[in-house]
Formats: C-alpha cells, structure tokens, sequence
C-alpha cells in the first residue's frame, strides 16, 4: 500500500481530478495552488522577466525553428546547481517550485493515480477506465517552464510528447492571471481525438492536466498578457512500441467506432492527427508565427516580430510538402515482402561481393558519383520527406491531396497512412471528412443526405460551388468550425470552460481585402503543391484511392471490387458532430445494408486479407464524449449556445488490397549477387527496424546500390543510357533505410550558449566559426543552410590543419571542438534534409561565390578532387557520430513534417 506523500504545499489536486484525467485523458483543477503562493510566483516571474531571464520561444517546424511572437519563457529545468544557487534571490518563490513543489506534485499524482488502479480492480467492469495507466517516473526531476504572453502570442495545435524520443508523460499547466476575464482570449483548447473540443480559460491559479503524448491542444491568442507555467512529469513507458508503431496488426477495427475509441485513447493518434486536422494545423500555425497584431498586450505596438508573407508562404509550402510524404513501408507492413525476398534469396553468393577495405576502396571511386545520383534522387524523395511508421508519430502522413479527388468526390478532406511495396499490397488507413453540404444532390458520398438523409440549410447543390475553389482560401473561410465544435458545457467552471466562440477577429480579417493579395500567395504556394503532388511517389496510390472513393460513391455492395483484383475489408461510418437525438431526421436510418455488408466481409477469400471489418455506413453514430461528465450537469441542456451540429463529418476507412498488378507467385528464382545484396540488405533495413535496432548505415546502403548500378551494364550514372532503375521492391525500403540512418540534430535554439562560445575561437578554427555561425543564421531565418560539401569539406580542412590528421584511425587525431560539432551536425541534417530550392541554390552559389575568406576555399574542380580525396575518410567520421544520433529517432515539437528536426528532449 503506497503511503500519502507529505507535501510541502497543499496541491489542489483531488482523487475526482484523476478519476476526471484517467477518464477522460484531461482534468481542469481549479484553485491548485494556495492564493498567496501563486501571488507571489506571479510577482516572482515578474521579476525574473524584469532581469531579463526569459527568453523568445521558440518552436520546431520542418527544418528550422521559429519564433513564437509574444510569447517568451524560463526553463526551469535548465538550471543547474550552480547557477540556481547564485540566482536564489533572483528565483524567489520558483526556487521552491524546483526543489520541493514540483517533485512533490508528481508524487502525488502518482500516489492517487495508483489509488485509482487499486480501486478499479476491485471495481464493476463498468467503472474501469479506458485511458491507460499513468506511470510517472518519480525518481527523474519534472521539467518546468515558466510561460509569458505579452498579449498577441498563441500556439498552434501540437502534442507535447510528439514521438521519440520524448518522455513526457503528464502535462500540467498552471496559470497566474488574477485579472482575466471573458473576451481577454488566451484560452487553451483540448481537442481529444474525433471528439469535441474543449476551451479553459486560463484562469488564476487553475490548473489543466492532461497526457501529454495523447491530447492535441492548441493556445488561442491572447489579447492580454498572459503567465503560466507548466510542470512535464516524465513517465516510465511513455512511446513503447505499442504507441508509436501503427501497423496492420493494430488496424482491426470492426466498426468506425471502434476506430475512433481505439484512436482517442492511444498516442497512435499523433500519426494521422496531422492529416485528421489539417486545416486546423495549418490555420493555428500560420495564426501563431504572425501573432496577432491589435492586441494590447505589452508588445502590440511593435508589428517587428510578425513574419513577412514570404516567411508564412515557406510554411505553408513546408506544410504542403508535408502533405505529400510518402510514408514508408513499415517493417510489419513488410512481412509480406520480406518472405518474398526470403524466397528469392536463393543465390546469394553466386558472385561473391568485395568485403570490407576491397569493396571500401572501390565504393570511394564511385563515390562521388554516386553522390550526385543520390542527391538527385534525394531532391526527389527527401523533399517529400522520407519517414517511418515506427516513428512517424512526428512525421506527416502521406495524404496523396489531389484537387481532382476533392472535386469529383466533395471530399473535403483525407489523409492516408499508406505502407506498399509497390506491386506487392497497399495497407491504407484513410480518415476521412466531408463537407456535409455536399452531395444532397447526386447521392454520392459518404454523406448522411446522399443516402436519404435530410438536407438541411447548411447543404449547397454540388454545382454551386465555384470552381477551383483554393484550398487555402477554403481553410480560411471554414475556420470557424473548429471552434464550432466546442460541446462542453459550463458547468463548474462558470461559463469560462467551453465558450463558445462565433466569430473571431482575425478570421474576420482573413477575408478583408487587405489579406487578398497575402492569400492568394498561399493560394499559389497550394497550387505549386497540389500539381507537384501528382507527381510525387504519392500519385499512384492516389490512383488506388480514387478507385475506393468512387466506390464508395457508387455504393457498390461490399466486395464487388473483385473485378479489380482486390480484396478490401472496408471500415465506414458517416459521423456527424452532434448529439445524438431520438429525432432521427438530420440522420440516415440504420441501413439494412450494414449487416449484408458484414456478412460479405466475413465470407472474403482469407488470403489477402489482412484487415476485416464491416461495411457500417450509416450506423447510428455513438455518443460524443463526455467530458467532465459529473462537473457539467447542465451541458445537456438544449439552451446550450452551442450550435446543434458541425458541418463537416468524419469517416473512416481502412483498407487493405492488392493492387491488380500485382504477381501472385514469385517468377525469379535466381538472380544476380548486386540484387541478392540489395536484398539483404532491405532485410537488414527491416529487421532493424523491427527489432529497432540500428540501421545499416548511409554508405552502405549507397555502397550497394551503386555495386547494383555497376553490376548492370556497369551504368552508375543516370545519364548513362543503359542506366536502370533500381527493382521497385527494394526502392523504397532502401529509401527507407536511408531515412532512418538520418540524423536527427540539435535544434539552433539549443545552441545558442555553442554561438557565444562560437565568438571566443582561435583562428584555425575560424572557417568552422564562420559555417557554425551561418548554419545558425540560416536556420534562423529559413534560407537554404550551407551545402553538405561545404560543411564536410571545412572539417576536414580543419582535421588537415591540425596534425595532419584527418582520419581518426590517426593516433594524432583531435575530435572537432564541442562547441562547433553539434552545430555541424544539424547543420548536415539540415543541408540534407531542407534540399535548397533552385532559386535558393543560385542564391547560396552568389554568395558562396564572393565569399572573401580568411582561408581561401578551391572552387568547382579543384576543390571536388579535394574534397573527393578526403570524403571517405570524413564519410567514416560523420558516420560514427551519425549512429549516435539517430537511435533518439526523429521528433518535432509541432510539424517536424518535411525533415527530422530537433529531438531534444524537453524533460
Ligand atoms: O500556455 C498554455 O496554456 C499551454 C502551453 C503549451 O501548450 C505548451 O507549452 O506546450
Ligand atoms: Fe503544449
């Protein structure tokens, strides 16, 4: 039996607070901390701002960090002994926070979250909860920030443990504004997952504690200032396999509801939520990094901090190319393929392949070439973001976005989690939402009201809508709804939980004609994307969608798709977003069909099918979630402000299929040793992916295809015209290979004690300073980085410089200062990762051109013999230490959609 933790200082925190968190993911405490003590934490953090310990935030997204304007913290947690125990006036109350309240706070939690299991055991069924068990880890130090708004700043829908290797558990956040009050804006919204919304107000000394890995929240502007701190406890299992892996063996829903009760429960939700919530994402982000001018906060006066259109324009592109990610085959989504390359294996040591410093020798030759081919191809696939599923938590989806789609079928919206080996299967997830004003005319789609369903005021016939409509300008004028969908009522928190909001000045200002010209530049950057899109990796499986979709519409009876070669186990439910209600008008009646359906699924050939389930489509959709359920009696009350429904519904569809190309029995039963080895080595990529293990390392990957490209018609170079392509079974795990041998690297705002140490350097290391300092600046502002060969090319001139030395087999070799490694680092990644635009590069190429160094660079040739001599041994170097770097595993903050930015762990 665990004993009550005596604490210092009575924390408001009750066993109906956890009961509340534990059922529902989320729990508001009101009058968590005593008055006088958090008075005086405000006037403490008051003091610490005046001496100036707060900082700009920033936040994570694509390669390059950006500011959130307003908005400044103190991490606590950043202090360690030595400077907490000179700043102790200066800390005043949070000294206690750090030593004593924080650790106490997580001991409690603990204590009444293990209270709870041991009262659900010996519980009904009934009573037990759905939210997994809370393990704190109450040996490891909480981490905590302390959060300024000088009024304009927001957040932007996020999780805050995005994936690993993050290990925050539980989320709390504390406010400490005595004088807000109802139009002073600055609430946070909980979104869990396919449910409703909810708004707190961030009222003094309330408290919201929600799982920090499993709820999306977002922070609306605040029109005034605005302080909070926030206690992360870490946990001790947070991110297993189980909750950051989504593989087929997780995607057995037998009903939409199902789905979503499976989804808002597990942390699996940060996979799709991106695409699930696109337009919110892309709306709350672009709301954040402007700011919001006008309000009256300390800094309103000053428009400085708000970004330029073209900064916004780079994020919606970051955002779009995010959209058009091609998720990789994840190692379970793989079995099928592994055993066919199992089969094939057959001959493996036919043609014995060049080991160890033979092979080593003749992969330097072709290196460099090689290089420029990868590098080709990596503008093509890294560009659209290469990621995994074991992670891909933090990546964005594949979302083949296709306008055709969007105007044939009045989806409004979908995303797709898609695993395929090309020819082998295609394992599909799409979440899917609709206009619910679309189809009360032709019957089609998922809607409610093509299948019989009233049509109501909102619906527009189809053929009203303006042609092209662009999607941005769409997001615009659609916002609204998600605050529509706020359910909760008020309840306890007297009216300050769950208001809802009408209408809202910036979205007002969206539209005004002075935001014309700045919309139709995203409106352009859409139009790029959607064409580029066609064209990605993604198109065919667009092709593969467009195929279910307009099966969809066509209500074909379940499984009659066989004349396309496939078998797929279809999960659908129309879902509106409104209580349910014994009047069933504004719902299609149960369809007879559903059962028919069901008993079709279960009667498919079992070979193909790797994911059954029924077609449920127009099933009464379940009860929204209750939130707060015994805190809100009156929430059911139908003078409720809020609007009976939201115009949009959710669907889901999971299907499986084998495309109708696809060879039902393997034909090669012996191949050559270059495809033997590639073989090999996509089992390796798998295996380790599976076990989660490392990867086979870039150079080999590149080694053995360029042993492939060599070994047929010794045509390296796709310019050469007997070049083949690489068998498409193995591409993409290869690609995949090479993505998750890819370094995750320290973010620039986590160098910025390296750039003062950056100032203070001799004058060998002054070509190293110069980069670092350019690699911070360029992350900074979110230009092109310094190139790849730049940076690789300038360590080893420094390794060269010193001792001579610039393999670390030498006994003379000195590692890189520490200062500019880390710098280095992220700066490869970056370079790697944020491929420069054309126009960037030519940029960058001027620049680099009439550079003026100290020590002058060889250009063009001279410097790629150079460079070409050494590059094997830096290759070894950069390597080893890219090995370290990549277990952590790709992480963002926000939208790490198109690279693996920063993974530095916050706890
Ligand atoms: O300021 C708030 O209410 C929450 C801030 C937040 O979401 C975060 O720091 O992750
Ligand atoms: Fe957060």
């Amino acid at each position: 039996m665990t004993t009550n933790p005596t604490l210092s200082t009575e924390l408001g925190l009750t066993p109906d607070a956890i009961t509340q968190l534990r059922n529902n993911s989320f729990t508001v405490v009101d009058d968590f901390l005593p008055l006088d003590l958090a008075n005086q934490l405000l006037s403490d953090a008051d003091n610490l701002n005046s001496n100036g310990h707060f900082k700009q935030h920033y936040f994570q997204f694509g390669g390059s960090a950006l500011a959130k304007p307003f908005v400044y913290e103190m991490d606590l947690s950043a202090l360690d002994g030595g400077i907490k125990d000179t700043m102790n006036n200066t800390l005043g109350s949070w000294k206690d926070m750090i030593d004593n309240i924080g650790p106490a706070f997580v001991m409690k939690v603990d204590y009444l979250a293990k209270q709870f299991d041991d009262a659900s055991t010996t519980t009904t069924p009934s009573t037990t909860t759905n939210t997994p068990a809370l393990s704190l880890d109450i040996n490891a130090r909480p981490a905590i920030k302390i959060q300024l708004n000088t009024g304009g700043g927001s957040f932007p829908w996020h999780y805050d443990n995005p994936g690993p290797p993050n290990l925050r558990a539980l989320t709390c956040v504390v406010y400490l504004n005595p004088t807000w009050k109802g139009g002073d804006g600055g609430e946070i919204v909980l979104w869990p997952f396919l449910s409703k919304s909810t708004k707190v107000s961030p009222l003094h000394r309330r408290a919201v504690l929600f799982y920090s890995d499993r709820v999306l929240h977002r922070v609306l502007p605040s029109k005034k200032r605005r302080v909070c701190f926030t206690i992360w406890s870490p946990g001790t299992n947070v991110n297993s396999k189980r909750d950051v892996a989504l593989s087929k063996d997780v995607l057995q829903f037998t009903s939409y509801d199902q789905a979503v009760q499976f989804f808002s429960q597990s942390p699996l939700q940060r996979v799709i939520s991106r695409a699930v919530y696109s337009e919110e994402y892309l709306e709350s982000l672009l709301e954040c990094i402007e700011g919001t001018r006008g309000g009256d906060g300390e800094d309103a006066a000053s428009a400085s901090e708000s970004v330029s259109s073209a900064e916004k324009e780079r994020v919606v592109l970051t955002y779009g190319l995010a959209r058009s990610q091609t998720v990789q085959p994840s190692p379970t989504a793989t079995e099928e393929s592994e055993k066919q390359l199992v089969n094939t294996n057959t001959d493996t040591n036919e043609l014995p392949v060049a080991k160890g410093p033979a092979r080593r020798s003749r992969f330097s030759e072709v290196k460099h070439e090689w290089q420029e081919i990868n590098e080709s191809r990596l503008n093509t696939t890294i560009e659209l973001g290469p990621s995994d599923d074991v992670v891909s938590c933090v990546s964005f989806p594949s979302t083949g976005y296709d306008r055709e789609i969007e105007e044939q079928s009045d989806v409004f919206e979908y995303s797709r989690l898609q695993s395929s080996m090309h020819d082998r299967y295609n394992l599909t997830l799409t979440m899917q939402r609709q206009r619910r004003h679309i189809s009360n005319s032709k019957g089609k789609g998922l809607s409610s009201s093509g299948r019989g369903g009233k049509s109501t005021s909102n619906e527009r016939p189809r053929v009203s809508q303006p042609q092209q409509q662009p999607p941005v300008a769409a997001i615009k004028k659609s916002t609204s709804r998600i605050h529509r969908s706020n359910s909760c009522g008020n309840g306890r928190y007297s009216g300050d939980v769950n208001m809802p909001t009408q209408s809202h000045n910036r979205r007002r200002d969206f539209r005004s004609p002075e935001r014309a010209a700045e919309s139709e530049c995203y409106v352009q950057s859409f139009r790029r994307l959607s064409t580029s899109n066609r064209k990605s990796p993604a198109a065919g499986v667009v092709d593969a969608n467009r195929r279910f979709l307009g099966r969809f519409q066509q209500e074909l009876p379940f499984g009659s798709q066989s004349k396309v070669d496939s078998s797929t186990a279809t999960l659908s439910h129309c879902r509106h977003h409104k209580k349910p209600s014994s009047d069933s008008t504004d719902r299609p009646p149960p369809s007879s069909r559903s059962s028919h359906h069901a008993g079709k699924s279960s009667r498919l050939p079992r070979r193909n099918v790797y994911s059954k389930g029924i077609n449920v489509n127009n099933l009464q959709p379940p009860p929204p979630r209750r939130m707060l359920q015994n805190s809100h009696p009156s929430e059911t009350s139908s003078s409720s402000p809020h609007p009976p429904s939201t115009p949009y519904e959710v669907s889901a569809v999971v299907s499986l299929h084998r495309p109708a190309q696809c060879p039902s029995t393997h034909t090669r039963s012996v191949e050559d040793a270059a495809t033997s080895r590639l073989r090999e080595l996509c089992m390796d990529i798998i295996q380790s992916a599976k076990e989660g293990t490392s990867p086979p390392q870039r150079a080999e990957i590149k080694e053995t295809v360029v042993e492939y490209h060599r070994s047929h018609n010794n045509a390296v170079s796709p310019r050469d015209p007997n070049f083949t392509e690489i068998p498409s079974e193995f591409s993409q795990v290869l690609t995949y290979g090479l993505a998750r041998s890819q370094t995750v690297q320290q973010s620039p705002t986590a160098t910025e004690e390296s750039e003062k140490q950056l100032m203070n350097t001799d004058t060998k290391q002054s070509r190293l300073r110069e980069l670092c300092m350019d690699i911070i600046q360029s992350a900074r502002e979110g230009t092109s980085p310094p190139q790849r060969a730049e940076i690789k090319e300038a360590v080893v001139e420094y390794h060269r410089s010193r001792n001579n030395a610039a393999s670390p087999r030498d006994p003379n070799f000195t590692e890189i200062p520490s200062e500019f490694s880390q710098v280095l680092t992220y700066g490869l990644a970056r370079a790697q990762t944020v491929q420069p635009s054309p126009t960037a590069t030519e940029e960058s190429e001027k620049l680099t051109n009439n550079d003026t160094n100290e020590l002058p660079v060889a250009k063009g040739p001279e410097r790629r013999s150079r460079f070409s001599e050494v590059k094997h041994e830096w290759q070894e170097i950069n390597e080893s230490r890219l090995n370290t770097t990549i277990e952590l595993g790709p992480s963002d903050d926000v939208v790490s959609c198109v690279s693996l930015p920063s993974t530095v762990a916050q706890v």
